[in-house]
């Protein structure tokens, strides 16, 4: 290296061309790694000293870091950092070849860019590794760096696949066998040996990509039916690393799994991962059943699955959700609005514009704008009329019945139940030709496979069916079905939803279906009914939706004409109570509940007792039917995570408002029992709708919003005869012990060590715990072990005693207690058999279940709020 050039590391590098960096360091490095020879990155990047000595020194960020760390993406060299590699069958995000022979970037839409795109965008070391939509054969090399280099300026990893190979992983293997049997649809699947080798053979190639990575202790989570080989090659070559799997499909029975002659193989390769992730409850029982015919090994209720070789994979539900403010905000750009006015003007639903067939001029252009093209949308307005129908004159008010639209919104595939829904449709306007002239159809129906014969077929099938109906009932004002058969941008999509007084959400199997929670987050607080298929994982949320078998025509019928019919004020109650559930459980909770889970289980201290997706919906249950409910929370480590300075830990606003929110929910007592001082818990939580116990139980002060009043314990020893003397022994500690420091209470002392060499101060920790313990025992006092702790206070005092008269009053048919070190043991204790207990974290319990941090506690609270919410909905308070 020139002696005036130095070392930059992979944070440093990203950061800098995330425009962290002056754009000198920046093109210094895209030029250097530009250059590198052959298609593996870099190890490190030399950039001039002075340049990035001044980046530094102007404070951007640290770019220089010492040698031994420095490498771009590649892993192998003992630096233990752990950090999220993500695979996916596709990038979140594509390129556009620019004239000037650059690329620029896109942003994929779909169910998984939304989900985990944030996390990737927000972790500076979180990778992606995807295939690139490109076929190196069409690129010269020069091309294929461009490609590669872009992406990777966005921590993206490309693999480049040939024509050939996407034949046979994508379009054969995945599309057309994994895809029509994972959805029930056996009948479709094409079972050829070609195709499973070009499958086998691209996972591998998966795993050639991944392994330069791949770094001691790093998580890989593999997504979705096109990687399902991935899980068990990379533990095969990689023993030092966590794995998860996420299916975004249906997993089907037995029955039907057991058609595909790979299936063994197929189950032994996604038995590699530490997590198996599926949408639904129901989707777990299908893959262990799977599991258990298939290859004969046995599973527990916890989800445990004994693999060979000592490994143990778990499998739990995990249902995905939308970015409910992405969608609610959406609705309100100006283009959503225009989509939505125009629709309604179109349909008759506004009165007054409908006369002349055109929109008003403001609401047709940016409608247009909002479509791209339009030519659909001024196809069918600008229509001239000759004259009146008998259906006209009653849309424009002869007739009280009010006009309604239906929506809906899919990729047009065969497992969405399109022919279906359109014979429910025509049977709506058979069986109540009311309906005829007032309600109108906007059909969103993307084609997609096109190259594939029956996805033809199937496009085809619904173009006959839409004429089909729309020959049979049109009028000359009014056409009852609007196809769309283009992809629209998601401001018109919103337009859409939000201008439906109906969305038929119809498919003959889904995973989970979006499409049911983008359309409520579209009518957020507002009226809308839904008419939900019952064989999509989103029925399992969405209970107040109009649930249909999607075969029964009839029933489908029916649904739609109860839904056209319903009342403002029931639809926004329904409403209310499945937009409450879906806020709460989004994208973003979807994916840190999965990696929290993931972490739990592959770590051997947080994988016992760990709280499953179907306890958590039993705890949910419980508090929704409670009346009366109480909560008992430690507060450091559980509410909180524990930092190094104890004064840091002071509650976020974010915490704060949690905190208040679920206090003041109807029926709730909640408790912070702390080891915290009360001055310190007065300071934090004095003005919050909470009960406090403070000092482990020396101090309580019960929740009165006309003032507080601090409660001492009784009996306990006049801390004046012994502080002074406990004092001076923790004293000592602290002139031993560097960073060490003692902490004040009225009623305890504590020696706080966390700070320190821990080597040093886990000698003084022995040398004062015996110490103590020889002074204390006379004395009336006990002496605790805590995290990094040594306390001192009153024998008499525990969270157990403390909590004991709220848990012993028979007040209450919900229980629920939390925490996560030793002192919370007698809280738990305390609590009786139905009573929830949770640890937060690792280490030996007497609670019944385990979380793994306290985010994931703030999560579940949510959820319980979120539960609240929907039950007060449907008590339509
Ligand atoms: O009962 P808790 O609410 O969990 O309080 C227990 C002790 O918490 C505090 O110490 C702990 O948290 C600190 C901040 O994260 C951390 O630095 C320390 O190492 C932990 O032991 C508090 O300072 C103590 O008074 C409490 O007894």
């Amino acid at each position: 290296m020139p002696h005036n050039h130095c070392h930059i590391s992979p944070r440093a590098y990203h950061a800098a061309l995330g425009g962290n960096a002056s754009y000198e360091v920046a093109k210094s490095l895209r030029m250097r790694c530009r250059g590198a020879e052959g298609k593996q990155a870099p190890s490190f990047v030399q950039v001039p000293c002075d340049i990035a000595e001044r980046d530094s020194t102007c404070g951007r960020f640290p770019l220089i870091e010492p040698v031994e760390k420095q490498c771009r993406f590649a892993g192998g060299n003992g630096d233990t950092m752990s950090r999220l590699i993500i695979v996916s069958n596709r990038l979140p995000v594509s390129l556009d070849a620019q004239p000037d022979g650059s690329y620029a970037l896109r942003q994929n839409v779909g169910g998984l860019a939304t989900a985990i795109g944030p996390y990737h965008s927000s972790h500076h070391d979180c990778l992606w590794v995807g295939w690139s939509g490109e076929d190196p054969a069409d690129h010269t090399p020069e091309e294929i760096e461009a490609i590669r280099s872009t992406y990777e300026e966005n921590r993206c990893i490309p693999l480049f696949l040939s024509a050939e190979q996407v034949a046979g992983f994508y379009a054969g293997f995945s599309n057309n066998t994994l895809w029509p049997l994972m959805h029930d649809f056996s009948h479709e699947a094409v079972f050829d040996p070609g195709t499973w080798e070009t499958y086998s053979h691209v996972n591998q190639l998966f795993a050639d990509a991944l392994a330069p990575l791949i770094r001691k202790g790093d998580t890989v989570w593999v997504q979705d039916y096109h990687l399902m080989l991935l899980p068990n090659i990379l533990r095969q070559r990689f023993n030092n690393i966590s794995i998860g799997w996420f299916l975004h499909v249906p997993f089907p029975s037995p029955e039907i799994f057991r058609s595909l002659p790979q299936s063994r193989e197929i189950l032994k390769g996604v038995l590699g991962a530490d997590l198996l992730g599926f949408h639904t409850v129901d989707f777990v029982e299908n893959f262990k059943s799977c599991v258990q015919q298939l290859l004969d090994i046995e599973t527990d209720d916890a989800g445990h699955i004994a693999v060979d070789g000592g490994h143990t994979a778990t499998v739990d539900a995990f249902p995905i959700g939308i970015d409910y403010n992405l969608y609610r905000r959406t609705t309100r750009s100006s283009l959503a609005r225009a989509m939505r006015r125009g629709i309604e003007e179109q349909s008759g639903k506004r009165p007054g514009r409908h006369h002349d067939t055109s929109l008003s001029a403001e609401s047709s252009a940016a409608a247009e704008a909002a479509t791209k093209s339009g030519s659909w949308w001024s196809h069918h307005v600008h229509e001239e009329l000759p004259e009146l129908t008998l259906a006209q004159s009653a849309m424009f008010g002869k007739d009280s019945k009010p006009n309604k639209v239906v929506v809906s919104v899919d990729r047009l595939d065969y497992t969405k139940g399109l022919p279906e829904r359109l014979r429910a449709f025509e049977r709506l306007l058979e069986k109540y030709p009311e309906w005829i002239g007032h309600v109108t159809y906007y059909l969103l129906a993307t084609p997609s496979r096109g190259d594939v014969e029956t996805y033809q077929r199937l496009k085809q099938q619904v173009d006959q069916l839409v004429g089909k109906i729309n020959g049979r009932f049109s009028m000359l004002a009014w056409t009852p079905i609007h196809y769309i058969t283009r992809s629209l941008p998601i401001k018109p999509v919103c337009g859409i939803y939000a201008a439906g007084d109906v969305a038929l959400v119809t498919p003959l199997r889904d995973g989970m279906n979006l499409v049911a929670k983008e359309y409520l987050a579209c009518h957020d607080g507002r009226d809308g009914a839904l008419v939900l298929s019952d064989m999509c994982g989103a029925a399992e949320e969405l209970g107040e939706a109009f649930i249909v078998n999607p075969y029964d025509i009839e029933m489908t019928c029916e649904a739609l004409h109860d839904a056209l019919e319903i009342s403002p004020e029931e639809s926004t109650r329904r409403n209310r109570a499945m937009q409450a559930r879906i806020k709460a459980r989004t994208a973003g909770t979807w994916c840190a509940g999965f990696l929290d889970a993931l972490l739990q289980v592959s770590n051997p201290g947080l994988d016992d007792k760990r709280l499953r997706m179907d306890q958590r919906n039993t705890l949910l249950e419980q508090w929704a039917k409670a009346d009366r409910k109480l909560l008992l929370c430690d507060y450091d480590g559980t509410l909180t995570p524990l930092v190094r300075d104890p004064d840091h830990a002071r509650p976020t606003l974010e915490l704060r408002a949690l905190l208040s929110r679920i206090g003041t929910e109807p029926g709730v007592d909640l408790a912070i029992v702390s080891g915290r001082s009360h001055a310190i818990m007065d300071q934090w939580f004095g003005e919050l709708p909470v009960n406090l116990v403070a000092e482990h139980g020396a101090w309580r002060n019960d929740y009165n919003p006309k003032g507080r009043t601090w409660v001492r314990a009784e009996n306990m020893p006049d801390p004046q005869d012994w502080q002074p003397k406990i004092e001076a022994m923790m004293q000592e500690s602290v002139n031993r012990v560097p960073r060490s420091f003692i902490e004040h209470k009225a009623d305890a002392l504590a020696w706080h060590y966390r700070a320190s060499n821990q080597r040093s101060a886990q000698r003084e920790h022995d040398r004062l715990i015996r110490d103590l313990r020889e002074t204390c025992g006379g004395m009336g006092l006990m002496v605790m072990e805590n995290s990094k702790i040594i306390e001192v206070c009153p024998l008499t005092t525990s969270k157990g005693h403390a909590v004991s008269p709220w848990v012993s009053s028979g007040d209450y048919d919900f229980m629920l207690a939390v925490g996560d070190d030793t002192t919370d043991e007698t809280m738990f204790a305390a609590m009786p058999e139905d009573a929830w207990t949770l640890k937060v974290g690792a280490g030996m319990t007497k609670a019944r279940s385990r979380i793994a941090s306290a985010t994931a506690l703030h999560r579940l609270f949510g959820y319980m709020i979120a539960e609240s919410e929907a039950g007060k909905a449907e008590k339509g308070k």
